[in-house]
């Protein structure tokens, strides 16, 4: 094995879906989906590739063999793979990413920016979602700052903010302001996380009208508001 292929910890590779969340909302994709991370958000709708009780299900994979499994769940065609997790930046994704690239795939990339890497600027989009009151996170905003001086080099840099109530919402708007020249999506939180349990689509729509209501009335005008779209679809299901 070379230096460049390392194993990655891999919760789940599945698709070919639709991205479901923030800017390329609707696009079809396949996923990577990287386990660990270092946050532990209270919400975190993807426990089973953060919480160390679910270690024994991620498979070590050469990236290689990610790349293989990517090819052939996309039948050779390219596309945008987005790579999620937990924290896929704690892991090092840059020879995927290279691969894929060789063959003409683009690469999004979701973190809540408190791990900077080097190949965030070879990433098609880079996916910053700093994590609100509400999580019970709080984010180092010198390594988020990093975080976006690493993906400068990428096509696009785009900040989406999860919010679950009054007090996020106001948190948003305050780092929205330190950011004034990021493009900014807000996602409804989904309260819901446990895959058994369906999820009515008209609750995600009404929690999507709760944040449009409060962004209008406001006349904020910056944020593009959207919600979990897969969720929508298929509730919580797993790989999808
Ligand atoms: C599971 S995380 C993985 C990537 C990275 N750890 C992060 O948080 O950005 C992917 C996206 O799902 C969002 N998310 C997680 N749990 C959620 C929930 N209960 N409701 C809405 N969005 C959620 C995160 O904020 C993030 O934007
Ligand atoms: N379809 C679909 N879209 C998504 N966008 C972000 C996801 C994630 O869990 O990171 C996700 C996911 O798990 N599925
Ligand atoms: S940072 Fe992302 S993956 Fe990690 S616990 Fe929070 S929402 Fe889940
Ligand atoms: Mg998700």
């Amino acid at each position: 094995m070379s230096a460049t292929d390392r194993p990655l910890r891999i919760a789940e590779i599945f698709g070919p879906t639709i991205q479901g969340e923030g800017a390329l909302i609707g696009l079809p994709t396949v996923f990577v989906r990287a386990g660990g991370c270092d946050y532990r958000c209270s919400w975190c709708d993807s426990l089973h590739a953060v919480d160390s009780a679910f270690r024994d299900s991620w498979a070590a994979m050469s990236s290689t063999e990610v790349w293989a499994r990517v090819r052939d769940l996309s039948g050779g065609r390219p596309l945008t793979v987005s790579i999620s997790g937990g924290n896929p930046a704690i892991q090092d994704f840059g020879p995927l990413i290279a691969m894929g690239r060789a063959e003409g795939y683009g690469f999004a990339l979701e973190t809540q920016g408190s791990v900077a890497r080097d190949w965030f600027a070879e990433l098609s989009m880079l996916v910053l979602s700093p994590k609100p009151p509400s999580s019970g996170q709080v984010p180092d905003w010198a390594v988020f700052d990093d975080c976006l001086r690493a993906g400068q080099g990428a096509s696009a840099v785009v900040m989406k903010i999860v919010i679950f109530d009054d007090t996020d919402y106001a948190w948003a708007r305050d780092v929205a302001d330190s950011y004034p020249d990021l493009p900014l999506v807000l996602q409804p939180g989904n309260p819901e996380v446990d895959p058994a349990v369906p999820v009515a689509a008209q609750d995600v729509a009404d929690r999507l009208l709760w944040l449009v209501d409060k962004v209008t009335a406001e006349g904020w005008f910056r944020p593009r508001l959207l919600p979990q779209l897969h969720v929508m679809l298929w509730g919580n299901r797993r790989g999808v």
